[in-house]
């Protein structure tokens, strides 16, 4: 089970530019035929954006989680699986949704490098393009706004990321997307791999079922993860060992 941004391709200041490198590709094609290994990407992004990305892994049988598993495609049994409540957790966002466009714009704060990639069942509003005190009011106005319009965040939860706040219903969570994939496969033996505080929940699934958990690009004492590496090169060596 990979996470994307960060682990499987290097984290870039455009999102939309987020490639997979050919070498990349390749590992993951060997690793879908292998046949005692199921392949799973547990992402952030939504999972039409990560099919867009892995176009060139059309057919292989991989399954998709996107949306920090708020959604699933399971491609054995040709399954979208999205979380009961979408849609009226949709209808719930809008609001949100307009609160936060009408504060970041009355602060200027989308001509400043801050932009928000609206997933419609979340949101991620970035700031790695922003002058440090954008980041900072950007933050603070965030923070500010979930803890004072409950009525309004309630069924959501604002999630840091790496340069990135995201909005997003308090069910879409790696741990659980990884737990229910760990049943449905009857795992004897799972790995994780990923780099960011949105994967530490996926870490301790593993952990507490005696897998591999392998964290990327962090320092020791700051993850649950079992291993580090420091960068993708050393994710693609993983995988490397793991097909062969
Ligand atoms: O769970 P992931 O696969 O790691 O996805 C997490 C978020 O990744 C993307 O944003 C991050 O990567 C961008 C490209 O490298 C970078 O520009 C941005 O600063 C990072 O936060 C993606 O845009 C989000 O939707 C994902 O939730």
């Amino acid at each position: 089970m990979l996470d994307y941004d960060g682990t499987l391709t290097p984290i870039v200041p455009d999102p939309t530019q987020a490639f997979l490198p050919e070498k990349g590709l390749e590992l993951l094609r060997k690793l879908c035929r292998h046949p005692q290994i199921y392949v799973a990407i547990v992402s952030g992004r939504s999972v039409p954006q990560l099919r867009y990305f892995l176009h060139a892994l059309a057919g292989e049988d991989i399954t998709w989680c996107g949306l920090h598993g708020g959604e699933i495609y399971l491609p054995q049994s040709d399954q979208f699986l999205r979380q009961p409540q979408r849609e009226q957790l949709q209808v719930q966002l809008q609001p949100l949704r307009e609160q936060v466009l009408g504060q970041l714009t009355a602060e200027n704060l989308l001509d400043l490098g801050v932009f928000i990639e609206d997933k419609t069942d979340s949101l991620a509003v970035h700031y790695r393009q922003a002058q440090v005190p954008i980041k900072h009011r950007l933050i603070e106005l965030m923070y500010c706004l979930f803890a004072s319009d409950i009525p309004l965040t309630a069924p959501f939860k604002l999630q840091p990321g790496k340069e990135v706040l995201e909005i997003l219903p308090h069910t879409f969570d790696k741990g659980n997307c990884v737990a229910f994939l760990w049943n449905l496969w009857q795992v004897q033996q799972g790995c994780y791999i990923g780099d960011d505080v949105t994967d530490e929940a996926a870490f301790a699934v593993v952990n507490a079922r005696g897998g591999l958990s392998i964290a990327v690009g962090k320092t020791p004492g700051t993850t649950q993860a079992q291993y580090i590496c420091s960068e993708v090169a050393d994710v693609y060596e993983v995988l490397v060992a793991l097909g062969s």
